[in-house]
């Protein structure tokens, strides 16, 4: 049974800040959200200067949780509440190292004002790949499907714009920090034929980002901006679940030509994925359909099949609201097995990459990818 909101509060009251008091009666948890045995939160401090000193006590909070019944992963964000630091402002000249090589480019800064929707010179398209909850397969989906495009000879690119849980250099198997030889623009990635880039591989795996909104977006306009993509049919963007800052500043901000939704069958997952779905209705990206993930088991050993999270509601959803069902994936052991060993299943030959190919066939055959 998943842990409730009360129980946290509960734990949370007996860790001590640095400051005094503790983080419940300081009115700091902002967006506490259970998935399953996933809690995260964001700890918001009332500056920049707190923010830094909270670091043990995140720790703590993060043991104590993890005590708890139910409790199997614990994801604390920390936010400032008062003014950043200064952030350098690109694209001007960056100041010159000792050694009179320019600085690795810095990711996180605060936007530069822009008017309107705009494109990414040389990119013809850009779908986001988005989700209500956390823990439904979004970034699964993304991997999946960008290789499944590349195999059909689209040119595709991939950003992991889950700035909370970056898992995209995982699952494609990618490592290296990304160069910035000028100190302006970074050098993307390649993996399994796709350009990527994650912001996972900008910054340390477990550091706490102390960003506020403002400086998340500021990252994600650089992640789009000041990668050289080059030219593209197709960029993905594997988005942070639910409809927070990320998703509302990239639809406003980004010329997007749509967006693809990714859910569970269960109703608690519809419900949020229909939260998504209004977001992008009102900020006019066009949902370009639904996936079930996790929509059937069939058990390697004995072939039965089992729905372990109900089947056929995202179709049912999707029709409801006339948009295109555009498949239903399996919940495979394999699946998850090629995700964590960075070689995504779309990248194989097995009956399970078929109905990721098929996803990026029908793509193509709309000209959507
Ligand atoms: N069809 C599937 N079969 C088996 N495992 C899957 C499948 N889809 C996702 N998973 C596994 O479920 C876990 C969560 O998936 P994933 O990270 O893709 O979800 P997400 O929606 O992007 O989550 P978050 O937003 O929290 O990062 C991962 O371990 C992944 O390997």
């Amino acid at each position: 049974m998943s842990v409730n909101h009360e129980e946290i509060l509960n734990a949370l009251r007996g860790v001590e800040l640095p400051f005094g008091g503790d983080p419940v009666t300081q009115n700091m948890i902002r967006a506490l959200d259970v998935s399953g045995n996933i809690v995260r939160f964001v700890l918001e401090a009332p500056s920049a200067d707190q923010a830094r000193k909270l670091e043990p006590a995140r720790m703590e909070m993060e043991r104590k949780l993890l005590a708890l019944t139910g409790v199997e992963k614990v994801s604390i964000v920390i936010t400032a509440h008062g003014p950043a630091q200064a952030a350098p402002t690109a694209p001007s000249a960056p100041p010159a190292t000792p050694s009179g090589q320019p600085p690795a480019l810095k990711i996180g800064r605060h936007p530069t004002p822009q008017a309107g929707k705009q494109g990414v010179p040389g990119i013809k398209r850009i779908l986001a790949v988005a989700s209500g909850k956390g823990g439904v397969g979004k970034s699964t989906v993304s991997s999946n499907l960008a290789v499944a495009l590349a195999r059909q000879g689209r040119r595709v690119g991939l950003l992991d714009a889950d700035i909370y849980g970056p898992s995209q250099p995982r699952m494609m198997g990618v490592t290296k920090k990304p160069a910035s030889p000028d100190g302006q623009t970074i050098e993307p990635l390649d993996a399994h034929g796709v350009t990527m880039m994650s912001i996972g591989l900008m910054v340390k795996e477990d550091e706490a980002i102390v960003w506020r909104g403002p400086m998340l977006m500021g990252a994600l306009q650089q992640m789009l901006g000041q990668v050289q993509w080059g030219e593209l049919d197709v960029l993905i963007i594997d988005l942070p679940p639910g409809t927070g800052d990320v998703q509302l500043t990239l639809c406003q901000k980004t010329q997007l030509s749509g967006a693809i939704v990714v859910s569970t069958p269960q109703d608690v997952a519809l419900l949020d994925a229909r939260r998504a779905i209004s977001m992008f209705d009102k900020l006019s990206v066009p949902v370009l359909g639904l996936i079930e993930n996790m929509s059937t088991y069939i058990c390697p050993q004995c072939g039965h099949e089992a729905h372990i999270f109900g089947h056929g509601g995202v179709a049912q959803e999707a029709a409801k609201i006339n948009v295109p069902f555009l498949g239903a994936l399996p919940l495979a052991l394999d699946t998850r097995l090629a995700g964590d060993s960075g070689t995504p299943i779309a990248a194989g030959e097995s009956d399970l990459a078929a109905p990721y190919l098929a996803l990026a066939e029908r793509l193509v055959g709309g000209g959507m990818a």
